[in-house]
C-alpha cells in the first residue's frame, strides 16, 4: 500500500500541535479511515528523503499498544504520515473534557504505555522521547496506544531545529543536557499518570503559574512532585514515586517496571488490575 496524496480524501481537521497538523482522511480505494499528520520541515531534499527512509521502520512496529502506521510521503516541504484513526482521541483532550481519569482506567493506561515503550525499545531500540497525555490515544474498542515516538533520528533533529521542544514532561537529567535513555521516558510516564489521575498538570504543587524557565528550574532543583496524600491508594503512590526518582540510574526502566508488576502479587487488586 504505497500512499500518495491523491489516494486520500480530506474529511476534517483533528488538531494542530507544535509543528504538526492532524486531519482525518479516507483512503479512497480501500475506504480506510486514517489520521494524517503533516509536519512542515524546512530542510533540504536529501534530509527529507532520509526522513522518509527512516520512517519506513514504522512498518515493522507492530504491537497492539502502538498506533498502526499506513505510510508516509512528501508533499512540497511537508512530510505526511498516515496512521490508524483513533476515534475517541488523545488522553489530554479526554481528561480536560471529562475530569480526572478513574484509577482503574489509569491502571489500564499504565500497562498499555509500559508495554508499548517496552516493545519499541526491546524490538527496535526506539526511545519514545515525547511521552505525554496528547501522545496516548484511545479508540472506541477501548484500546490504548502510543504515537509520536522518535522513530526517525533525522526527524528528531529537524523538529528540534525548527520548533521549541522544551517539554513539560522532560526529566531532570534531560533538562540538564544528559542524553535520552528509556528511563527518561519513565519520568514522563510518572508525570503523565499524575496529571491524568489529578486532572491537572502536577507542577507546581500549589497550582501557581510558572514561566517555562521557572518550571525547568523547579524540575531540576525541587523534589519530585507527589500525589496529594490520602487521596490515592498507596500502591499507585508508590508506583508514581518509582517513576519520578530523580537520579536516573536509580529510576526503573519500562522493562523493570513490567517485571515488578507481573512478577509480584502487586498486580492483583491494585490500581493496575
Ligand atoms: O509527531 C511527532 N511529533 O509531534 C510533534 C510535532 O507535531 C513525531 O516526532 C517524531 C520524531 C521522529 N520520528 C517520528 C516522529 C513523529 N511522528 C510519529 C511517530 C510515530 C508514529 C507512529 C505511527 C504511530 C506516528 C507519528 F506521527
Ligand atoms: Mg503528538
Amino acid at each position: 500500500l504505497d500512499l500518495k496524496a491523491e489516494d486520500l480524501k480530506h474529511l476534517k481537521e483533528l488538531g494542530a500541535g507544535n509543528g504538526g497538523t492532524v486531519s482525518q482522511v479516507m483512503h479512497i480505494t480501500t475506504k480506510t479511515l486514517m489520521a494524517k499528520k503533516i509536519i512542515h520541515i524546512d530542510a533540504n531534499p536529501s534530509v527529507r528523503k532520509q526522513i522518509l527512509r527512516e520512517l519506513q521502520i514504522l512498518h515493522d512496529c507492530n504491537s497492539k499498544y502502538i498506533v498502526s502506521f499506513y505510510g508516509a510521503f512528501m508533499s512540497d516541504a511537508d512530510i505526511s504520515m498516515c496512521m490508524e484513526y483513533m476515534d475517541v482521541g488523545s488522553l489530554d483532550n479526554i481528561y480536560k473534557k471529562k475530569g480526572p481519569v478513574p484509577l482503574e482506567i489509569v491502571g489500564k493506561i499504565t500497562l498499555a504505555v509500559l508495554e508499548g515503550l517496552n516493545y519499541l525499545y526491546e524490538n527496535h531500540r526506539i526511545i519514545h522521547r515525547d511521552v505525554k497525555p496528547s501522545n496516548i490515544l484511545v479508540n472506541s474498542k477501548g484500546q490504548i496506544k502510543i504515537c509520536d515516538f522518535g522513530v526517525s533520528g533525522q526527524l528528531i533533529n529537524s523538529i528540534a531545529d525548527t520548533f521549541v521542544g522544551t517539554s513539560n514532561y522532560m526529566s531532570p537529567e534531560r533538562i540538564q543536557g544528559a542524553s535520552y535513555s528509556v528511563r527518561s521516558d519513565v519520568w514522563s510516564v510518572g508525570i503523565t499518570l499524575m496529571e491524568l489521575a489529578m486532572g491537572r498538570f502536577p507542577f507546581p504543587p500549589d497550582g501557581s503559574q510558572l514561566t517555562v524557565l521557572e518550571l525547568l528550574q523547579h524540575i531540576v532543583n525541587e523534589p519530585a512532585p507527589r500525589l496529594p496524600t490520602g487521596e490515592f491508594p498507596e500502591d499507585f503512590d508508590d508506583f508514581v514515586q518509582q517513576c519520578l526518582i530523580k537520579v536516573v540510574s536509580e529510576r526503573p526502566s519500562p522493562n523493570e517496571l513490567l517485571v515488578r508488576i507481573f512478577g509480584e502479587i502487586f498486580f492483583y487488586g491494585t490500581f493496575l488490575n
